[in-house]
C-alpha cells in the first residue's frame, strides 16, 4: 500500500471560480471547479486583514481545525484550506439545494408541511449530537446556516464561525445578525453550553412549521424581552405533537431542555420518519402479533 500521501497544498490556479453564493464581514462564498476532477465546490474566502482586526485568527483556527475532524452525513464537509498572501480559503461541498431560509421563503405560506419538517429535524439533531460528542457548540444554528444537498438532505454549514459567519445580503439581519436564534442564557451573558444548540433547534423547529422564528417582533429589545421571558405563542394549526416538542425545547431553564437523545424517541419525530419507512416497499414484513 502506497504511503498515505501528504495532502496536497492548493493553490487557486488549481479551480475556476463562479458566481458569488454568499457574503458576510469577513468575506465570500464562491461556486468553484476543481481544474484536474472538475468537481463542482464551495470556496469560502476569508481576508486576513478583516480577521486579524477582528481578532478571531486563532478562533477560526480552532474551528477549521475542528470542522475538518468531524465527518458525518448532514455536516457540510470541509475539504481542505489554504492561503495565500492576503486571503485565507476553506474549501467545502457545494450544496446544490441553496439553503433552508431561501427554501422556507420559497415554500407555501412560508412554512413545511410536518413531515418534511420531521425529516429536517432528525438529520439536524443528528448532526448537532455530533458536534456535541466532539465537544463543540454549534452556537449559530438557523436556517441560513442550513444547507440542502440532493433530494434535499440537510448539511449543517459553518460551526459556529459566528467570526467568520457568512450572511448573504438578502437574509434577515440586524445590527448584529438575528437575534431571533439566541439563548435567554447567552443574552443574559451568563455562561452557557452546549444546550444553547438545543434552545436554537427548537427555535429553528417553531420557525419551520410556523414561517416565522418563535420570539420574532419588530424591535430587538422586544425580541430580547420574550427571549428571556421564554415567552412565545404556537399558532393552533400546529399540531398537539409538535407544540409538545417545541415546549421541550424551549424550556428557558437549560438543564430542564429535552436532551437530542430523547427529542430522537419524541412521538412527533418517531410518527413522521416511520410513516416513510413504513410506505417504501423495502419496509420490512409487519410483524402481526
Ligand atoms: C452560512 C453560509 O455559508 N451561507 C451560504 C453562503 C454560501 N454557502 C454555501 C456553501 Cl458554504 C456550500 N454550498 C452552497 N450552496 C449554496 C447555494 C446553492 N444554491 C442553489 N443557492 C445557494 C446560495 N450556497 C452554499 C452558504
Amino acid at each position: 500500500v502506497s504511503p498515505r500521501a501528504a495532502p496536497k497544498s492548493w493553490t487557486i490556479q488549481d479551480f475556476d471560480f463562479g458566481r458569488e453564493l454568499g457574503r458576510g464581514r469577513f468575506g465570500v462564498v464562491f461556486l468553484a471547479r476543481e481544474k484536474s476532477s472538475r468537481k463542482i465546490l464551495a470556496i469560502k474566502v476569508l481576508a486576513k486583514e478583516q480577521l486579524h482586526i477582528g481578532g478571531v485568527i486563532q478562533q477560526l483556527k480552532r474551528e477549521v481545525e475542528i470542522h475538518s475532524r468531524i465527518r458525518h452525513p448532514h455536516i457540510l464537509p470541509l475539504y481542505a484550506t489554504f492561503q495565500d498572501e492576503s486571503k485565507v480559503y476553506l474549501v467545502l461541498k457545494y450544496a446544490p439545494n441553496g439553503d433552508l431560509f431561501t427554501r422556507l421563503k420559497h415554500a407555501q405560506c412560508g412554512r413545511l408541511d410536518e413531515r418534511t419538517a420531521a425529516r429536517v429535524m432528525i438529520q439536524l439533531i443528528n448532526a448537532i449530537q455530533t458536534c456535541h460528542q466532539h465537544n463543540v457548540v454549534h452556537r449559530d444554528i438557523k436556517p441560513e446556516n442550513i444547507l440542502l444537498g440532493n433530494d434535499d438532505e440537510v448539511l449543517l454549514a459553518d460551526f459556529g464561525w459566528s467570526a467568520a459567519n457568512v450572511t448573504a445580503a438578502n437574509r434577515r439581519e440586524t445590527l448584529c445578525g438575528t437575534l431571533d436564534y439566541l439563548s435567554p442564557e447567552m443574552l443574559d451573558g451568563q455562561k452557557y453550553d452546549a444546550s444553547v444548540d438545543i434552545w436554537a433547534i427548537g427555535v429553528l423547529m417553531f420557525e419551520l412549521l410556523v414561517g416565522k422564528p418563535a420570539f420574532e417582533s419588530n424591535d430587538q429589545s422586544q425580541t430580547s424581552e420574550l427571549i428571556l421571558n421564554a415567552r412565545y405563542r404556537i399558532p393552533l394549526f400546529v399540531s398537539q405533537s409538535a407544540k409538545d416538542l417545541i415546549r421541550r425545547f424551549l424550556k428557558r431553564e437549560p438543564s430542564q431542555r429535552i436532551t437530542l437523545a430523547e427529542a430522537l424517541e419524541h412521538p412527533w419525530i418517531v410518527r413522521n420518519n416511520q410513516e416513510r419507512a413504513r410506505n417504501s416497499p423495502s419496509a420490512a414484513p409487519r410483524s402481526t402479533n
